[in-house]
């Protein structure tokens, strides 16, 4: 197991990772994740004794990793598939490892096979692909059969047959009883791949639980309702309907509405008592890239000038000629005007019943609220 308590690092003026307490057990996959420069590698590296802590601690199996007995033979990591001798063949990369560690050479030929390079052995690593370079690293971190794995983005540069072995490979070191840590930015891939997350941002723990109860914890399911096309007046109804049921109601680019707050019967039910056909009427899941994209985009670092606010605001798709009438756009959270922010927390009521066409002023939007966010990002510009 590893565990951190109190972990921080500074250098200079810069904290890096602050006051982050978690623990990686054994048997499962641990995905860690988190933005761009939020100090997945610095944990990584202070886990690995490469950089000591400002405050803190984190130990391996209840020791610091400098203490370790055999660390070698315990821990293994994929930090930087780079960091290899490319004048050397990965033969003999593995075999100056496994000598500095005391591991038999034999265990060369067979991590070797293990990650698919037996045929390319002889060869000079300088003229690996990326992916090859990769299946490398994660050769040498398997070199001493630890039962601690660590592996700092695995599937960088793999293509999809890489990816896929890298999946079942992590999901079976696992299965063996090792703990498995690993840090990625796919999160379709983390979500087929690891059994509980620690999400990190801005150096501070987020989330530290089940990829289960974190996609449930951050994401909002909701239905989709279609009325017919060319029958406006009944998504109208509908939307009056359901909004007055307590339901939560906003448009969708395809003039379909997104409801949340009602179960998919009880919405079907006031479809019917209001006299509204329905061409679709179908549930939604997040993902765990959408329960992600929510619950960091206050803690993201670096961002395109392009990318207004909060960084995820879908563009509209071309030809698309603004809400349908009668609704008023809500505001959510981390949103500017304009197209909805897909990850943003839903309003709690959003309909507003069609106004009669009278000559009264139209209201303008409510201003979206303040995000502390922008003040600090634009104090913190670099
Ligand atoms: N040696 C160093 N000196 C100064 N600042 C550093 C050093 N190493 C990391 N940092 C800073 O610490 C913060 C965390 O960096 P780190 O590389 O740990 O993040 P990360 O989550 O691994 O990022 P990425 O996903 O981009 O790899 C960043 O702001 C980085 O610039």
């Amino acid at each position: 197991m590893i565990e951190a308590v109190g972990l921080t690092k500074r250098y200079g003026a810069k904290t890096a990772v602050h006051n982050l307490s978690f623990r990686v057990r054994p048997g499962m996959v641990t995905g860690f994740l988190g933005p761009n420069g939020s100090g997945k590698s610095t944990t990584m590296r202070m886990i690995l004794g490469l950089d000591a802590p400002t405050e803190g601690r984190v130990t391996i199996g209840g020791h610091p990793y400098r203490r370790l007995p055999n660390a070698p033979r315990q821990v293994g990591a994929l930090l930087d598939a780079k960091a290899v001798h490319g004048g050397r063949s990965a033969y003999n990369h593995l075999l100056c490892l496994a000598r500095l560690s005391g591991i038999p050479a034999r265990r060369v030929d067979e991590v070797l096979g293990v990650v698919g390079l037996r045929e390319v052995a002889k060869k000079r690593s300088k003229g690996f692909s990326l992916g090859m370079g990769q299946r490398l690293g994660i050769a040498a971190a398997l070199l001493g059969d630890p039962q601690v794995l660590l592996f700092d983005e695995p599937v960088n540069g793999l293509d999809p047959e890489g990816i896929l072995w890298i999946r079942n490979l992590m999901k079976k070191l696992a299965s063996e009883g090792r703990t498995v840590f690993v840090s990625s930015h796919l999160m379709s891939e983390m979500a087929l791949t690891a059994d509980h997350l620690i999400v990190i941002g801005r150096g501070q723990l987020l989330a530290d639980m089940s990829v289960k109860d974190f996609i449930a914890h951050n994401s909002a399911d909701f239905a989709r309702v279609r009325t017919p096309d060319d029958a406006p007046d009944q998504r109208d109804r509908l939307a009056a309907a359901l909004t007055e049921a307590g339901g939560s109601v906003r448009p969708e680019p395809d003039g379909a509405l997104r409801v949340s707050g009602l179960p998919l019967p009880r919405i079907s039910d006031l479809a019917h008592g209001a006299d509204v056909r329905l061409w679709e009427l179908s549930p939604h899941s997040a993902s765990l890239e959408e329960a992600y994209m929510r619950m960091t985009q206050g803690a993201v670092d670096y961002r395109s000038t392009e990318d207004t606010r909060a960084g995820l605001l879908a563009q509209p798709p071309a030809g698309y000629a603004g809400p349908p009438a009668g609704y008023a756009a809500p505001q959510a959270a981390g949103q500017t005007a304009g197209w909805p922010n897909p990850y943003a927390v839903p309003p709690q009521q959003t309909w507003q019943p069609p106004q009669p066409p009278v000559s009264a002023p139209v209201p303008s939007p409510a201003p979206a609220p303040a995000d502390p966010m922008i003040e600090r990002d634009s104090e913190d510009a670099r």
